[in-house]
């Protein structure tokens, strides 16, 4: 087979298809491959009016069909199925091919693949790649790491194929070196399911405290994304109240099973958080969320347990009036957009973290840019943090941006009382009310981490710090109580 593709796809299911598509609808000639080969055969059956396909039956004759410097995607299932076609691959490339993981991989094997294909001269690159099933096909977001140089073959190509932000910029970039891709893709992640999370509980404070019904909730989310909260999820989160259920004639959202799925990039999120002592409690609630209403062992146990004024589990209290609910969901969005400045806060400093560890020097402001069109978090304000981080790439957190402060002191009045709210009707809002801890808790002047580290000393001699001298000091608990210098 004479060399003749630009840029090779294998791994054909959801993803890899309607990446293919991409690619020849831009006007490369792609080649195709799948373990499976009657993916290989539906794809070019179905769509290969679509551009220019090479469909191979096997790895050597899919990268014979490559032209040189030979760029491969792999869109496979991440894990072992990952090794096992990268392992595959690798031993039919060339120093200088570019091999390119577009899955959800753990950066940390992102970087043990990269070292290992650096050594023999072939430039792995680990790329986020988000948008699903739709965006993989019309402009997906895409975060590509790997050496500067892969990207100067692969990147023209990428920004071809990506989605456009509203000021026509690709949203693809070279995010830094090795793992760097796929780390920006996990946190991406990670604010999704933060932003999930939220946006499940003002449907439920909207439900169960206001007494709304699924189809007048979504006409308030639809309001909702006209304004500062436009964005995909509060889009679709509107079509799905809307949906009713075809055999049922009930809404949807009531006859799905209410025990949340991960596949784990939200947990990834989180312990690698902990590792680099980040704090994301707006992600991990939302990860701790997902998993507690899996649990069922848990949840039939202690269905029984009283709520507030012995109400039955889950009933709603009666409809507010149409002015009370109208300035319900007036509070509710107050604290559903500080909640979500919030956990994108912590997302970012979950990048900055990840870059300074590992020496990505990762441009803050670029990570906002590609995430505004094409992916699952897009979302009109991301527009506003990336000129954030523009104007100041040093910015400590994004809660220092002025504007970003501004809105947080409007709303709080209104998150405070929604979260009250909520805990009086018996509405778990953990997003939510996490959030206005974590702003309460840097915002404080004194935290009580001061007596944690006086019992520390008690129990364990660990020593403590005071705030009137340098040094560390250590007190006899157990003896005549006097301080001692231990430094
Ligand atoms: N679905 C989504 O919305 C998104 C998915 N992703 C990521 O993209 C990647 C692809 O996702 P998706 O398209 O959903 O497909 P899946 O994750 O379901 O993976 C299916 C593909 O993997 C191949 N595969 C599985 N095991 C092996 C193996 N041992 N050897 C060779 N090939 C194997 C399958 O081949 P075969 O046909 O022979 O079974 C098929 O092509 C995943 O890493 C996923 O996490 C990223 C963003 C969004
Ligand atoms: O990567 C994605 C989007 O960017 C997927 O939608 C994500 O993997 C879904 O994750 P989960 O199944 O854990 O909810």
């Amino acid at each position: 087979m004479s060399a003749s593709a630009r840029i090779g796809v294998t791994g054909l299911a959801v993803m890899g298809r309607n990446l293919a598509r991409n690619f020849a609808r831009s006007g490369f000639t792609v080649a195709l491959h799948n373990r499976t080969e009657a993916r290989t055969r539906e794809l070019v059956e179905e769509f290969g009016d679509e551009g220019d396909f090479v469909p191979t039956s096997s790895p050597e004759e899919f990268v014979a069909a490559l032209e040189r410097p030979r760029c491969l995607v792999a869109m496979v299932k991440a894990g072992g199925p990952t090794d096992a076609v990268l392992d595959r691959f690798a031993g039919l490339l060339e120093p200088g091919d570019v091999l390119v993981d577009g899955g959800n991989a753990h950066f940390e094997d992102t970087r043990r693949r990269e070292a290992a294909l650096r050594e023999r001269g072939v430039h792995f690159v680990g790329t986020g790649i988000s948008g699903g099933e739709e965006g993989a096909l019309l402009g997906p977001s895409i975060m590509p790491g790997g050496s500067a140089e892969s990207y100067r073959a692969l990147g023209p190509m990428l920004e071809k194929i990506a989605a456009r932000a509203p000021d026509g910029t690709p949203c693809t970039a070279h995010m830094g070196p090795d793992g760097a891709g796929h780390f920006v893709k996990m946190v991406h992640n990670g604010i999704e399911y933060a932003d999930m999370q939220l946006i499940a509980e003002a449907y439920d404070l909207l439900r169960k405290a206001a007494g709304l019904a699924p189809a007048e909730i979504a006409e308030v989310f639809r309001g909702w994304n006209r304004g500062r909260l436009d964005s995909y999820l509060i889009e679709i989160t509107a079509e799905v109240l809307t949906h009713t259920d075809a055999d049922t004639g009930l809404p949807f959202v009531d006859v799905v099973a209410d025990r949340a799925e991960q596949k784990g990039t939200g947990r990834w999120t989180v312990q690698t958080a902990l590792d680099l002592g980040v704090p994301v409690p707006g992600i991990a609630q939302a990860v701790f969320a997902r998993s507690q209403s899996g649990h069922t062992r848990l949840r039939t146990a202690a269905a029984a347990l009283p709520g507030p004024e012995a109400a039955p589990s889950g009933a709603a209290r009666g409809r507010m009036t149409d002015g009370e609910a109208a300035r319900f969901a007036e509070q509710v969005e107050q604290s559903l957009y500080a909640s979500k400045v919030i956990s994108y806060a912590q997302g970012w400093d979950m990048v900055r973290a990840g870059s300074e560890e590992y020496g990505w020097g990762i441009d803050l402001a670029s990570v906002a840019a590609v995430w505004r069109a094409g992916c699952i978090i897009r979302a009109a304000f991301l527009d506003r943090i990336r000129a954030a981080f523009t104007e100041r790439p040093g910015l400590p957190t994004l809660l220092a941006d002025p504007a970003f402060a501004r809105e947080l002191g409007e709303a709080q009045d209104d998150w405070r009382r929604t979260v009250a709210a909520a805990t009086r009707h018996g509405v778990p809002v953990p997003g939510m009310s996490g959030a206005l801890a974590y702003y309460d808790g840097l915002r404080a002047a004194r935290l009580p981490a001061a007596l944690t580290q006086a019992q520390r000393d008690y129990f364990g001699a660990h020593t403590y710090r005071r705030t009137d001298r340098e040094g560390t000091f250590h007190t006899r608990w157990g003896g005549d109580r006097a301080e001692v210098r231990t430094d």
